[in-house]
């Protein structure tokens, strides 16, 4: 299915409890796009990538992938099958492993055990794909580290190629820079960039306004589980909603 919006999300909510953690929210994101989602603390970003990802469900809406795939109807392997990648906050990749096993381990056959794939040689063309990922992710010639002794960018980047070797159509990233030094963060920006493809959408929750205005094209300022400003990097700072709620504070 390649038609419609890479994200469709219509007249969503979530209530914890008496909290409205996502009231009413509609966000449509297209493909070949990188969108920031900005936000005070509890303003609903995460949650909102639970609801997308399938590990919380909401009380009303639709969220559609490609225009069509009813993601709500689905579970959270079928969603990331479906070709929906994210990565949390924190790094998690295999430390005990090279990282040009953490590499292979992504191009796993879905479902295959962790264990099974040790013994299961790749083909010579998913060997390939790892190495050009190791290239992209720029950490050629760092195939044979161990991955538990990198530093946390480089984590980072090797967690974004594991998911981009499952070639995902709506990648989440969940504050991808935080705790990056400046070096880091300016690399991850142009990773970030790199990563752009006119099938692809890119969504992105960050705190680092630098980096945002780096790389998003469409900025969505979440506020108490509603969109409070929409647009681009200049109209969300001259905002003064935006200001009074979250950059001025
Ligand atoms: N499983 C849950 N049970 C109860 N309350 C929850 C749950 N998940 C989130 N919340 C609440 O919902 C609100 C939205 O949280 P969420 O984590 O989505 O915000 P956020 O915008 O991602 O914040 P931050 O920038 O701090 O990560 C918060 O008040 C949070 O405490």
């Amino acid at each position: 299915m390649t038609d419609g919006p890479a994200l469709y999300v219509d007249g969503l909510s979530v209530r914890f409890g008496s909290l409205r953690a996502i009231d009413n929210l509609s966000l449509l994101v297209n493909r070949g796009e990188i969108r920031a989602i900005i936000g005070p603390n509890g303003a609903g970003k995460t949650t909102l990538l639970d609801i997308v990802t399938g590990k919380t469900r909401p009380d009303t809406g639709t969220v559609l992938l490609d225009g069509g795939l009813d993601l709500l109807a689905m579970s959270e392997p079928q969603i990331a099958l479906a070709g929906v990648g994210r990565k949390f906050q924190k790094p998690s990749v295999f430390e005990a492993l090279s990282v040009r096993d953490n590499l292979r381990l992504a191009l796993r056959a879905p479902g295959r055990s962790i264990f099974a794939e040790m013994g299961h040689r790749l083909g010579a063309a998913e060997e390939a794909r790892a190495e050009a990922m190791l290239e992209r992710i720029g950490m050629a010639g760092m195939g044979a580290r161990r991955a538990g002794v990198l530093s946390h960018g480089e984590k980072q980047w090797l967690e974004i190629g594991m998911l981009l070797l499952q070639e995902p159509r709506v990648l989440l990233l969940d504050e991808p820079v935080a705790g990056m030094s400046d070096s880091e963060t300016d690399r991850t920006a142009e990773l970030v960039l790199s990563l752009r493809a006119p099938d692809r959408a890119i969504v992105v929750i960050e705190h680092d306004m630098s980096f945002v205005e780096r790389i998003a094209d469409v900025v969505t300022v979440l506020h108490e589980g509603r969109t409070l400003v929409e647009g681009s990097m200049a109209r969300v700072q001259a905002d003064a909603r935006v200001r009074d709620v979250y950059l001025g504070r």
